[in-house]
Formats: C-alpha cells, structure tokens, sequence
C-alpha cells in the first residue's frame, strides 16, 4: 500500500475528515490501520490515525507521514467502526471519538521504549534485535528508527516476545522494581555456602533460599520472606553470587492486596430462572438486550459473575461498566475475588499511569475481564462474550462532553458486533428501558426477593413539617432521634443519608410544604439569590421571591440546603457517644481514603456512618440495621424532569443499605412532602406502581420514553449575537421539523453566562425525525466559521441529561 488515510489530531469542522499521506518506502510493510503517525499539516507536526490504507493516491502529489507512534494498532477495526458510529450518533468530531477511546496517557506527550516481556528469552528474537538488546531488556525507540530497524521489532512484537511502552513525560512514568536471581548453579551456591564465615548467616540464609528456588525473586518480595534487609542481598549482588535487575511491574493499585477467592454459590430458584435465558444467548452467540430487574439485595452480582465464568470458559471476554461511585473495594474485592487476575480495573480514581497500565493488560490480552466506569465499554477485547452494565439507571453513564454518548447505547452496538448478550440489571431501572422490556425491545428477567428470602426493610416516612409544628427545629426527628439512640445501644450500625445535590436552589414553605413551581411546566423554580428571583429553568418563566407562601400565608417560606458538616456537628451535639464516620467530597478527596472509612465502618469502629450520594450503593455491612435519610425532598424540586425518577432511584437505592443479612433492617424517610408519589411508592417498594405513575406524567408532559430529546446550547460572548443565532437555528428547526415536533425556545440556559459568555438554548422533542442529524450537521456546517474562530460555540447534545 502507498497511500495512508489519516484523522489529524485538529478537532474542527474543516479538518473533520481523512487526509491522505505518502507511506515512505521502509514502513511500506509496517503501518496498518489503527496506529497513530506524526504527518505534517500546514506549518505543523500533528498526531494522526490511520484510517485506511489504498494504493493510488487520489491527489497528485502528497505529502510523506513523517514518524510512527506506534507498531501495533491500538485501536482496532471494531473500535474504528465504533468511531465513525459515534460521530454520527453524537455529531462529534471523529478525532474526539477516536481519543474518547483510548487512555489518556496515550494522548499526552511521551517517549517510547521497547522492552523484551518477562515471559521471553533473548534468543527467540530475531537476530538483529537480539544483536542490540543484548544486555539489556529495553532499548529507546529512536535508537531502532535511527538504525531503520522497526520492520524486524515489529516482527517480534507481533509474536508478542516486545512491547512498545510510553512513558508520559510528566510523572507517570513506568514503575520499576529491583529483582534478584542466582547468577551460579544450585550446586555451586552449596559450595559457596560452605565457604561463607559463620557470622554471615544471613547470606547464607539468602543463598540456601535460592539453592531451593533457582529463580528471579522481587527484592521487597524476598526480604519479607527471609526478614532480612537490603545490605544483606547487596553484598551477595557484590560478590557476583547474585544479579540484580530492574524490572517494570505494572502499577497495579490492588496489587499489595490479597483478594480472597470464592467460588460460585448454589443459584436460588429465582437466580436460575434469571441466568438460564442468559446462559442460553451466550451459548447460541445471540445479541439479546436483557433487562435484569432485581431489588437490593437480591443477588444480581452473583448472577453476573457465574454469566461471565460460562464466558470465560468458551475463551471470552466479558465487560462489566459499574458506576463511578460503587467502584467502591466492595465491588472490585467481589470480582478480583471470582476471577483473581484475569480482572484489570479502570476508573477515575486511578492515575493517568496507573489507567494506562490496565488498558495495556487489555490490549496485550492478559486479562479476560474489565470492571470499569463508563469509558471501558472501549475496552480493546476482540472476543467479547458478554457486556454488564450494573445499576443501569446510574446518570453517569452518559459522558456530558464530546463524544456525549451513553454507554448503554454503545454496549448494545458492540454487542450486536460480537452476537452476545448485553445485561442491564439495577433495582430502579430507568423509565427508558422498562418501556423497552414492556415492549419487548429488551428481555425482561426479574428478581423479586432478597436472597434467602431476607424481607426488605420496613420504611417509615416522618412528616418534618409535622415536627416544625411540635417545636422540634432540628434536623433530626423525634422517631429518628430515637431510633439512632436504640441502634447505639444494641451495638448496631446506623447510615446517614444526606442529599445534597441541588441544595438551597429550591424554595419551599417549611410550614405546609408548599414548593414554587414553574406554571407551565410543573417542575420547580430555581431560587437565583442575586436577582432575589424564581425562574423556570426549561420555559424562561420568573417571577419575584414571594415574601409569604401563597398557600397558607406563612412566613417560613425559604430557599433550602443544609451540609454533611452541619449535620456532623448536630449529630454530635444530640448524641455525643456517637462515633461518627463523614464521607462526602472533603473527606474523600485524597486518594484512598473512601477505601479506608469503608474499611473503618465495616470493621465497626464507628456507630454511625454519614454521607452524600456516594454512600447510595454497594455498600453491604451486616451489622447495619437503620438507614436515615435526612431530607428526602432535595433533588424532588430540581429543574429536571427526571427529579421524581432520580429521588425514587435514590430512596431504593439507600433503603437497600439496611438489613441485608440475619439483622432486621429500618428505614427512616424524613420529608416535607410526604404525600409525593416518588416518596410514598419507594417507602413501599413499590417500583411497578411508580413506573405507571411516572410514566404518565411523561406522557402529558412529552418528556422521554414517549418524546425523545435534543438539546442545543448557543454560546457567544455578546448576549445580542447569541439570541440573534439561536433565534435562527430554532426558527430554521421549526420550519424544516415535522409538526409533531415540539420546539420550546430559545430561551436563556440555567446557566445564563459562564466564562463571560452568554448561553441560550432550544430544546427539540420528537417522536421521530429522520433527518434530524443531517439537519443539525448542516446547522453546524453554517456556522463552522465563527464556531472556527472561538466566538460562537454551538453543543448539540441528543439525549441529554443535564440540561444546564
Ligand atoms: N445464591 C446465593 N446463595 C447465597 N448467598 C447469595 C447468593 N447470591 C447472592 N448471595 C449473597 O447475597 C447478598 C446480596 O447479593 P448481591 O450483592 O449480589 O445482590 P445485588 O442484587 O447485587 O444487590 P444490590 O443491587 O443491592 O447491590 C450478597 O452478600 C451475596 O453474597
Ligand atoms: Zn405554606
Ligand atoms: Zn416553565
């Protein structure tokens, strides 16, 4: 081939599409789609990928790529076909789609090396890469392109003996250990024994160690076992009995760890019934979209990790996306525990390197199993045999930049692509795929009880506005007062749930519950202090902060919000033998340290343990037996018309906190709108009738699953220019969209200005539009030029989920 397709690395609307370049003559053999060049591009050196490779050029004369990056693709044709998929369902870029995949650390500036793997001897290399790595177990990459050798290390590494390793220029470079193996026969090491003075026993400790375990041995490793120290094995190195190496371990956070291995439990009656329509896809290698429905507590986890040991036995790979927050140890210890080893983890929590390091187990196909946040549904797998995505309901799923995809959309493709089965489980499915399962889009398999019939816990709802008017102004109620006092005395564990997102942005009366809400479209105002006014954040409505509640005249109207500090210090004013554990963003922020408090409370060294929304899920302590939530109503009155939904999802999710195990478990709800349907039906888990309930509201209100939803966001610097173009667009929208297509806007955005720029947007609903894509494409392509020059911006987000 002489021609190579490339992406250039420059994300704009003019450069969204492949330039050809030269191949030079000596990597004619080398380059293959899927690896990233350096190509010149105007003035510049810009990083590519190549596309494609054809043999005529199309244009006269081209320009040669100028450097490789890499020797193997790292993305592969699956994932490039993903890419364009993904420009077309999100109208990115395909750069940003090609990067989205791939780790970071692969997009920041880095040197290369090659390294022989631990697994290989020198001497099954070809001879000329043999010839310059003697010595040695790694060797620079420029000292291979000065000496045009890459086609014959290209050769080895795909025999996999060599792999290319980056090293980012800034920190993360490669982790290296020192490693020690006898460098004399076990015979001789007997001799040496012999000769040593009586005073060195140490040493010959060192050397009977090695007379019995002729092998490489980590330094750190083998000083544990023998209780020795450092000058011990430096002596033996001097004396030439011993070879020290440096070696590159992978920075595997969980490494120190011991995970203690389970094996697959008995199936109840119910799991069985829900594994075996599974077991028969994988079996059969069909695409089925299952929609595992089961409530907290009923053994969904098992169920997946015996789905996947059937994969694993025909040779597959399995993907598991969980979401950010419960990638707590509990998860990770239950399938490095399973399937030990064949497990690499990704997640924010790990750095640039340490993610980098896991991606590569992937790639170089060590690991047969990934457990990750959203983006590893990228994971490289060739051969994947099924595709779980855990609390399926879970909002950060979908990514809120470019490419804004949601990975449930993205675990189907790749399902379809591989013919396996895709599982959504969660106990609070979304609205979205249970009117799938109901229409038979998705198989529905269900989990109705906790395992070994456990009931649920028993859910009592406290009314606050009720304790406002018996004088009692604390956070707390008298029934949870008691209750946390009871749960001290019997030596058993409490959780303290606080919600705080979207705190003190609503207004509510505190005396009859009263919430303002917008009159056109049934969702709460946002309170704007500046301006002392409420405005609807979806239709542009406002109005003035009224000053008594206009349903019953009190004067206890206000905007509302309280902190997990505030809490802690009334926590310890009312109950001061308490030990409390606070987690939420403060005390978690350094690394490690939501581990660690987990770890504290499991262990019981505190009573009771309060936090935000990352205490929701996963968490599974025996020794729990009340779970309080403290103000139910907070994410009810956000701006989003998913706030029933969400406060439903949450409530479940926190009750199933409680009483897992032999305990009988309590949930304590407080709320200033006990009456709201989110709040009595998940007090009753009841999830069917809040399904049917919710799913009318949508209906009368044209918001998802019956309208599907765009949302386009303008942005210019000057607030006259943003109206003016946002006034166009939707204008254009309105005469070029079916009649049944809804079109509200433009209207100022939640945010009206951030940056110094002015924000506006226009929100579509529709039930179906062909054209809407290419339509908005267009729309994109009229404006490439100021888009181009950075003073407008336009983000068109198709199935949003924040909509500030
Ligand atoms: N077949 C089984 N036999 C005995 N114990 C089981 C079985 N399946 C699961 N369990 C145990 O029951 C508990 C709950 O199971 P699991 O955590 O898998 O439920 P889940 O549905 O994933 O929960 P949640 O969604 O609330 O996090 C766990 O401690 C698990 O080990
Ligand atoms: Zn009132
Ligand atoms: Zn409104």
């Amino acid at each position: 081939m002489r021609v190579a397709s490339v992406i250039v690395d420059v994300p704009a609307m003019q450069t969204d599409r492949t330039f050809d370049y030269l191949i030079p003559e000596k990597w004619k053999e080398i380059i293959q789609p899927g690896m990233r060049v350096a190509v010149p591009f105007g003035p510049r050196k810009v990083q590519g990928f190549v596309i494609k490779l054809k043999n005529e050029p199309e244009v006269e004369r081209l320009k040669e790529i100028h450097s490789l990056l890499d020797l193997t693709p790292v993305l592969n044709e699956e994932l490039l076909q993903i890419g364009y998929w993904l420009t077309e369902k999100t109208l990115c870029f395909m750069i940003s789609a090609l990067q989205a995949m791939l780790p970071a650390a692969m997009r920041a500036k880095y040197d290369k090396e090659i390294k022989l793997l631990p697994t290989s001897r020198l001497d099954e290399l070809e001879p000329a890469v043999q010839a310059l790595m003697d010595e040695s177990t790694s060797i620079q990459w420029n000292e291979i392109e000065k000496r045009d050798l890459l086609h014959v290390f290209q050769k080895d590494i795909k025999k996999g003996f060599l792999e290319v390793v980056y090293h980012v220029k800034n920190k993360t470079n490669k982790k290296t250990m020192k490693q020690v193996e006898p460098a004399i026969s076990s015979s001789e090491i007997d001799d040496v024994i012999k000769t040593l003075p009586v005073q060195a026993s140490k040493q010959k400790e060192a050397l009977e160690y090695f007379k019995t375990n002729h092998a490489p041995i980590l330094i750190r490793d083998l000083l544990n076992i023998l209780g020795s120290t450092e000058s011990t094995i430096k002596s033996l190195v001097k004396k030439g009995l011993l070879l020290e190496k440096n070696i590159e371990v992978y920075r595997d956070p969980y490494k120190d760890k011991t995970f203690q291995r389970t094996v697959p439990l008995p199936l109840t009656n119910e799991q069985e019934k829900v594994i075996s329509p599974i077991l028969a896809s994988i079996d059969d290698e069909v695409h089925n979209v299952y929609l595992m429905y089961g409530v907290t507590g009923s053994g969904k986890t098992e169920v997946y990790m015996q789905a996947i040991d059937e994969v694993l036995k025909r040779g597959k790979e399995a993907i598991v996306l969980v979401p950010e927050i419960s990638l707590t140890p509990q998860m990770v210890n239950r399938f490095k525990g399973r399937f030990g080893s064949q497990v690499a983890v990704l997640h924010s929590g790990l750095g640039a390197g340490e993610k980098y390091d896991e991606w590569r187990k992937i790639h170089r196909k060590e690991v047969s199993v990934v457990v990750g946040a959203r983006s590893a549904i990228f994971a490289p797998f060739e051969n994947i045999g099924i595709i779980i995505i855990d609390e399926e309901h879970e909002s950060s799923y979908k990514q809120e930049d470019n490419p804004r995809y949601h990975a449930r959309d993205v675990a189907i493709f790749r399902g379809e692509i591989h013919d396996c089965p895709v599982v959504l489980g969660s106990a609070t499915p979304t609205l979205e795929s249970f009117a799938r399962a109901s229409k038979n889009v998705y198989e529905l398999v269900t989990l109705k009880e906790r395992v070994n019939n456990r009931p649920l816990p028993t859910v009592e709802i406290i009314d606050m506005r009720e304790e406002l008017r018996n004088g009692n102004r604390s956070m707390f109620s008298e029934a949870l007062y008691a209750k946390l006092l009871d749960r001290l005395e019997k030596n058993e564990q409490s959780v303290l749930f606080l919600n705080r997102r979207g705190h003190s942005s609503f207004v509510m009366c505190r005396d009859c519950g009263y919430v303002m809400n917008c009159p056109h479209c049934d969702i709460s105002l946002t309170y704007h202090k500046s301006s002392h006014q409420l405005k609807c954040h979806y239709c542009a409505y406002e109005t003035q902060m009224p000053h008594v509640c206009p349903e019953c005249n009190s004067e206890h109207i206000r905007f509302f919000g309280t902190g997990t500090q505030k809490v802690e210090e009334e926590l310890a004013k009312m109950i001061p033998q308490a030990r409390v554990i606070r987690m939420d963003v403060d005390t978690t922020s350094r690394k490690g340290a939501h581990e660690k408090l987990l770890r504290e409370f499991g262990e019981g060294r505190a009573d009771i343990l309060l936090g935000t929304q990352m205490i929701a899920k996963g968490l599974d302590f025996p020794n729990v037996t009340l779970v309080g939530v403290l103000t139910a109503d907070t994410m009810l009155h956000l701006p989003d018309f998913r706030s029933s939904e969400k406060t439903f999802q949450l409530l479940t999710q926190v009750s199933g906190r409680a009483g897992r195990h032999e305990l009988l478990g309590e949930v304590v709800i407080q709320t200033y709108t006990p009456e709201h349907y989110s709040i009595t039906l998940a007090s009753h888990h009841d999830y069917d009738g809040f399904y049917q309930n919710e799913m009318m509201i949508r209906k009368l209100h044209a918001y998802p699953p019956f309208y599907y939803l765009a949302l386009i966001t303008v942005s210019h610097p000057e607030l006259t220019r943003t109206i003016d173009v946002a006034e166009k667009i939707t204008t254009y929208l309105r005469k070029s969209l079916s009649n049944k297509t809804i079109i509200l806007g433009p209207v100022a955005s939640p945010i009206p200005r951030i940056n110094d720029r002015y924000r506006y947007q226009c929100m579509i609903k529709y039930k179906s539009e062909q054209n809407l894509n290419k339509l908005l494409k267009g729309i994109l392509d009229r404006y490439q030029k100021e888009i181009a020059q950075h003073s407008l911006s336009l983000s068109i987000d198709l199935n949003p989920y924040i909509m500030m």
